[in-house]
């Protein structure tokens, strides 16, 4: 599978591909995902923006919760109303379900706090992005 960015996943060791590929589709088709494959195929990123910067906060925290819960964390940044997420797994390396079911939470988190979606399509300059690196913390 390819999405829009031309990338083509590239997921962990030991992800069930099949459901991974379901779960993917939706994320990133055209017209309907808002998530884009990054060009390694190895990470899912978008942009968020909300009215204020209360909102976007209120997002990230209740993000911050799920990352808690399941143990995975985001690359992020925050520049007032806007937030950059990407999900990527650092080990095993590739895209993982976390990564996609995070996604989807992500999505549904960002319209519970209002996202500002029509601001978010039209944001010609994506906010400062993380270093595709990688945090320290979690090389294994
Ligand atoms: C030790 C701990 O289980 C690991 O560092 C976890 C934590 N969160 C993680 N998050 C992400 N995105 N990738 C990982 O490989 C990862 N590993």
């Amino acid at each position: 599978m390819t999405s829009s960015s031309g990338a083509t996943p590239r997921f962990s060791a030991s992800t069930d591909t099949a459901a991974a590929h379901a779960a993917l589709a939706p994320l990133i088709t055209p017209g309907g995902g808002r998530w884009r494959l990054t060009a390694d195929g190895e990470g899912l990123e978008r942009t968020f923006k909300f009215k204020t910067f209360a909102k976007t906060w209120d997002f990230m925290t209740a993000v911050s919760l799920q990352c808690k819960i399941r143990n995975h964390h985001p690359e992020w940044s925050n520049v007032f109303n806007t937030t950059f997420i990407r999900w990527t797994t650092h080990n095993p390396k590739g895209l993982s379900q976390k990564d996609l079911d995070l996604a989807a939470a992500c999505d549904a988190l960002a319209a519970q706090f209002g996202e500002d979606v029509t601001a978010a399509a039209a944001a010609a300059t994506p906010a400062p992005q993380p270093e595709k690196s990688g945090s320290p913390s979690c090389k294994k």
